[in-house]
């Protein structure tokens, strides 16, 4: 007998309901079995007590949905195991090509790094050595630069053949020395595959306090400096129809945080400019990489500048506890050799926080307001 509270959907049951397969009916939960006992005697496989197997009993259109149970009985268990194993066969043979391929792009690669001597740049020089690129190392601090070349020259962990890397030294933040480090960076090895628009500088201040001179200071380092870099060496990629443009922005290229205006313009300035060449150079077969990391353990607020130009000069707790920058290399590694237009390396609250601006600004711009009022209070302001 069937209880009250399943009365009403019996009235819609099909007159010889398919049996449930072998599996299902294991799972079915035991409330539910006791529920359906003594329900459709006449169509249940099982056997009976006086003995008569009731498949043998059932009508021919019964036997035939008895039939399709077991036959979906067999091929779920024989097919799907190997279903599934050829899923992830087939899935790992693509990731591994696609590693492959990836390590290919960069190998023999000659590859620029700029701001090398330090956190991320340095780092990437690291990885992309080991992945047999050419590289040409740049930052303003000549003797920094040879000894990193040195260290790269003595490292040995590799399987793929290295190259002994070319020095290249200017500041970014000098608009005139640009041109000349671009024809002393073609000259290394005769053109280059991949820019890394690495070197950057932060800084804490607010907009009432700070100079002009220290927003124009950030904009050249972060945003000028590495457009006036890439115009000199996009020519020759086009020419030779091959380059890659990295440009390392941040996280701050996409939201903007309260106490550090020159540092988010002049990320949100980088996303805008190099989301613009993409479009342009796609043409010449020219890839454009934007890379946007949330906090990473380097120098970076030691070396950030202040309200008034001074240096910052402290080792802040977010930046304590950001990503390894050899792990953020990796994953500057993983995306060039993927070609990847736009990636996002931070975690799940700053990349949330990404579509909050987008999807609920008022929501976004009152969280930063009471971060404002809380950071306001202890520090810096
Ligand atoms: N650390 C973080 O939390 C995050 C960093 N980033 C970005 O990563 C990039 C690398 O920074 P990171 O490694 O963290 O910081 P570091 O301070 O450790 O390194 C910055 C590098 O940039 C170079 N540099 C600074 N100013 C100039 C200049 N005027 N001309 C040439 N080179 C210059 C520095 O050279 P020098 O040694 O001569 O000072 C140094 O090599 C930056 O673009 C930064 O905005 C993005 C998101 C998060
Ligand atoms: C739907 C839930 C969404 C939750 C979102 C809550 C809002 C969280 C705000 C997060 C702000 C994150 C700021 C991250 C800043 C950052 O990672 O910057 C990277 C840098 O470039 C570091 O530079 P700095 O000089 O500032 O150290």
């Amino acid at each position: 007998m069937e209880g009250p509270h399943l009365g009403w959907w019996t009235q819609f049951r099909p007159p010889h309901p398919a049996p449930p397969t072998c599996a299902l009916r294991r799972a079915r939960p035991a409330r539910m079995r006791i529920l359906t006992a003594g329900r459709g005697k006449n169509t249940s496989p099982e056997r009976r007590e006086d003995g008569i197997d009731s498949f043998s009993m059932a009508s021919a259109a019964t036997r035939k949905s008895l039939l399709r149970a077991r036959v979906m009985d067999l091929v779920t268990s024989t097919a799907i195991l190997p279903l599934l194993l050829g899923c992830v066969g087939v899935f790992s043979l693509f990731k591994l090509l696609q590693w492959l391929r990836a390590r290919a792009y960069v190998r023999n690669a000659v590859v620029v790094v700029t701001g090398a001597t330090s956190g991320l740049g340095r780092e990437c020089a690291r990885v992309f050595h080991a992945a047999g690129a050419k590289l040409v190392l740049c930052g303003r601090n000549a003797e920094a630069l040879e000894e990193l070349t040195r260290e790269l020259a003595a490292s040995q962990a590799t399987k793929v053949q290295t190259h002994k890397p070319c020095t290249v030294t200017f500041d970014l933040a000098e608009p005139g020395a640009i041109v000349g480090a671009a024809a002393e960076i073609l000259q290394c090895f005769g053109y280059v595959d991949v820019l890394i628009n690495n070197a950057g500088i932060s800084y804490r201040g607010t907009v009432v306090d700070t100079s002009l001179d220290v927003d124009k200071r950030v904009m050249e380092t972060n945003y000028f400096g590495p457009v006036a870099l890439t115009k000199a060496l996009l020519p020759s990629m086009i020419r030779r129809r091959q380059g890659h443009v990295v440009a390392i922005s941040s996280i701050q290229g996409k939201i903007s945080v309260p106490f550090r205006s020159a540092y988010a313009a002049s990320k949100h300035a980088t996303q805008a400019f190099f989301d613009c060449l993409r479009a342009e150079v796609e043409q010449h077969d020219i890839e454009v990489t934007v890379v946007s990391p949330g906090y990473i353990h380097t120098n970076l607020s030691l070396n950030a500048v202040t309200a008034d130009g001074s240096k910052y000069g402290v080792m802040d707790e977010t930046t304590a506890r950001g990503r390894s920058p050899s792990q953020v290399a990796r994953d500057v590694l993983a995306a060039v050799g993927k070609k990847k237009k736009d990636v996002v390396l931070a975690d799940a609250a700053p990349s949330l926080a990404v579509y909050l601006r987008t999807l609920a600004p008022r929501l976004f711009f009152s969280l930063m307001a009471s971060r404002a009022r809380k950071e306001r209070k202890p520090k810096h302001c």
